[in-house]
């Protein structure tokens, strides 16, 4: 398929970015972007984020039914769930990357607020991010209760899994599973220090309206 080729190439440049900073590893990960109504470029699967190719891209229908090309990501569904449940994002990023990932291992987190504001880009980014139960990965078993959250909240943390976040753009969306990653690594180095993360009205003042 030729249409699109802006869209290939920017998943690619995307991917090759996640990867080569290790954001991703092995096979890990998968990239999308909205290419029509019911039309999204996603990686297929097996695939790793270092090597895939502009070619090698699936395309799949709003459902995360198979369009065209190779068998898509087996998370695709949860592409196009976010990407039902929010008109605007034009992107889907999901890594397993490693602090965010040792967050979505830790005991205890509120599931409605994973993550503290510890910083003002967290909350301007990210927003508030909520912890979804643990389902093995390509289960759509998580699809239904992965839309109704991201109609809400554009970044979601997987338990025992990684982040997926939906933005306007692949560049947004990038932007904001980076910042959810850095946020996790900081969260990490101040376990058991005493911490002073943004107050309540620090926060509400930097967060994104809920369908940005
Ligand atoms: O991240 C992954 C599973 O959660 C990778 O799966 P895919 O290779 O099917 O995209
Ligand atoms: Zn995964």
């Amino acid at each position: 398929m030729t249409a699109a080729p802006d869209a290939r190439e920017s998943i690619v440049s995307a991917a090759r970015s996640l990867f080569r900073r290790g954001l991703t590893h092995g096979s890990t990960g998968n990239l999308s972007v909205r290419i029509g109504d019911d039309r999204v470029l996603v990686t297929p699967t097996g695939s790793s984020l270092g090597t895939v190719e502009a070619g090698d891209l699936s395309v799949i229908d709003l459902r995360g039914r198979h369009v065209e090309g190779p068998k898509p990501s087996k998370e695709a569904f949860l592409h196009a769930a976010l990407l039902r449940a929010r008109p605007r994002a034009g992107a889907v990023v999901h890594t397993h990357s490693t602090y965010a990932a040792a967050v979505s291992c830790l005991d205890g987190l509120d599931p409605r607020d994973a993550l503290p504001p510890l910083t003002a880009y967290f909350a301007m980014r990210v927003g508030r991010l909520p912890l979804l139960p643990y389902f093995a990965p390509g289960d759509r078993g998580l699809e239904r209760t992965a839309e109704e959250t991201a109609r809400t909240h554009s970044a979601l943390l997987l338990s025992n899994h990684g982040p997926i976040v939906a933005g306007a753009s692949l560049g947004a969306a990038l932007d904001a599973i980076e910042e959810l990653e850095e946020t996790a690594k900081l969260f990490l180095l101040l376990r058991g220090l005493p911490t002073r993360p943004l107050t309540p009205e620090q926060r509400r003042a930097l967060e994104p309206p809920p369908l940005s």
